[in-house]
């Protein structure tokens, strides 16, 4: 590894004011940068998270999240350090040595000449997109076994990969494989049994080295399969992939917006014409009705409705607190029968969309109502197609399907609308991208109002909703018995405390539910 001697070093950073200029030799190793100092004192560097800035000819400004004294390996915190090397060229290599060492690739990076003010290595894709506490916290999930467990534990999930993979084994069979978010390594070892060549598995967060652990532990399958640590925006492989295997789906199919890095991957390692499983991902809406739960939201709130909490006056916050509460999208799994009409779906082919595409996805809504009642919002699921050359196999997530630790989604709106039998539901769902990733859900519904105009064109009623898919209620009930009549005649024992509703509550729900309400029913 390169080491550059007599390197003139500042500490610009601010706990560091008033220090003079140190000389120190720079050495590296994979994913590391070490100065030793004359006292014999040794600081590491995480290659990872540091940038570089060319300052000048001979001057480079870098700074790193984090830095480790050798003999205290905890204690970590940030520097901003500036660089002053004898000639231009021994800063080029220095620069360029800072970007071979930085993820401990594989192989090599190109070096390039720089214009002053260039920042050369820094921020992936990845870090562009993302804020960097959201990747933290999502890696960390990620990095525990009980998650992964969560995961294998989905049979059908995993089962499905299983049964795509080893029926497709003549897509696997004496063929390079990358594994894009390899997690556990579970679908490196499927890839592996079904005769691949060899699996890159990838995986960014500290289940890398449970997934080294796991491999390892299966002495027939290890030799043919690699665990790369690194984000798959990052790391470098040394060859490319016939086939990618990724499980990359989240809540309403883009929660988490690993299908973005599932196209970068494809982008990156796949040869042209070579398979991707899966390959497409399908949003599926309809709109729904479900008086029950409509109430439980809308009684989330009443809490704020309380003019004495303490001696305090609380209702100023109750129309923020009933906004909120319908700003979260409910999963959970439910009753195919609460659907107001058929479904339609919005295909997303991930063998040739763009990685833009899924920063905006606009979706146009168009429906007949099967029968009257009122639509309390969309109710979303997705499926995947393992198009393999044997066999096509789909996971499906629908409702009255097998249940998916992905349940379904549903957009409750805050205002119902009312359909008749027959009549258009027209509406948009756009779902737009954030930096903690996952999307903004915007989600519009209209009818044509019945009566007088209608004739000329109708006046439209219109509902509409802004939901964030980051903040979901998990509700996580078993498929509600269906219990009522298409008509909406409900059974007594839904309607509970309907009077106790705010008046904006109540002109929201259903008036034949009012009507029947009583104090005494069962809670909701
Ligand atoms: C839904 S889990 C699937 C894990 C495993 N493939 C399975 O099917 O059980 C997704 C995994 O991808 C990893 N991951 C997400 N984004 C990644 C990225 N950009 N680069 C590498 N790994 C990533 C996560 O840490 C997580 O372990």
């Amino acid at each position: 590894m390169a080491e550059f001697a007599g390197v003139s070093v500042s500490d610009i950073s601010a706990s560091a004011s008033g220090q003079q200029p140190f000389v120190a030799a720079a050495c590296f190793d994979p994913g590391q940068l070490r100065l030793r100092l004359p006292d014999s004192v040794e600081i590491r560097f995480d290659l990872k998270t540091a940038q570089v800035l060319r300052l000048s000819a001979v001057t480079l400004l870098f700074v790193t999240g984090e830095s480790k004294s050798g003999n205290e390996d905890k204690n970590s915190f940030s520097r901003a350090l500036k660089f002053e090397f004898g000639t231009e060229n021994e800063s080029r290599d220095f620069c360029s040595a800072v970007e071979k060492c930085r993820h401990g690739k594989i192989n090599g990076t190109s070096e390039g000449s720089l214009e002053n003010g260039t920042v050369i290595v820094h921020k992936s894709k990845f870090d562009d997109k993302i804020e960097s506490t959201s990747a933290k916290m999502y890696f960390h999930y990620y990095g525990q076994l009980l998650h992964q467990q969560n995961m294998l534990q989905d049979y059908v999930r995993t089962g499905t990969y299983y049964a795509a993979v080893v029926e497709n084994r003549i897509d696997f069979h004496g063929r390079v494989v990358v594994d894009v978010g390899a997690g556990s390594g579970i679908l490196s070892l499927f890839a592996a049994q079904a005769g691949a060549k060899h699996v890159y598995a990838v995986e960014a967060s500290e289940m890398a080295e449970y997934a080294r652990k796991l491999i390892d532990g299966n002495p027939s399958l290890r030799e043919r399969i690699t665990v790369v640590k690194g984000k798959v925006e990052e790391i470098d492989l040394p060859e490319k992939a016939d086939i990618l295997i990724s499980e990359p789906m989240g809540t309403l199919l883009v929660n988490e917006r690993m299908l973005e890095s599932y196209v970068i991957a494809r982008d990156r390692f796949l040869v042209s014409n070579g398979k991707m499983f899966p390959s497409i991902g399908r949003i599926h809406m309809a709109p729904f009705s479900d008086e029950y739960l409509y109430v439980e939201i809308a009684n989330k709130a009443l809490f704020w409705q309380q003019q004495n909490y303490y001696g305090v006056n609380l209702t100023s916050l109750y129309g923020s607190a009933f906004q909120g509460y319908f700003s979260q999208p409910v999963v959970d799994a439910f009753d195919p029968r609460l659907l107001v009409s058929p479904p339609t779906f919005h295909t997303l082919n991930f063998t040739n969309m763009k990685e833009e595409e899924l920063y905006e996805i606009d979706i146009p809504l168009n429906y007949t109502a099967t029968v009257g009642t009122r639509v309390h919002g969309l109710a979303c699921w997705f499926d995947v197609l393992f198009d393999g050359s044997s066999v096509q196999r789909w996971l499906s997530t629908a409702p009255g399907s097998p249940t998916t630790h992905w349940y379904q989604l549903r957009c409750v709106l805050s205002q119902p609308l009312y359909v008749m039998a027959g009549q258009e539901i027209t509406g948009r769902l756009l779902l737009v991208a954030h930096s903690a990733q996952s999307y903004t859900i915007n989600l519009t519904l209209s009818v044509k109002m019945w009566g007088p105009g209608a004739e000329q064109g109708g006046i439209l009623q219109t509902s509409t909703g802004k939901l964030d898919l980051k903040e979901p209620y998990y509700r996580l009930s078993q498929p509600q018995p269906y219990a009522w009549a298409q008509d909406q005649q409900q059974p007594q024992q839904q309607i509970s405390s309907l009077q106790d509703l705010s008046p904006q509550i109540q002109d929201a729900v259903d008036p034949a539910l009012m009507q029947q309400s009583s104090p005494n029913s069962t809670a909701l």
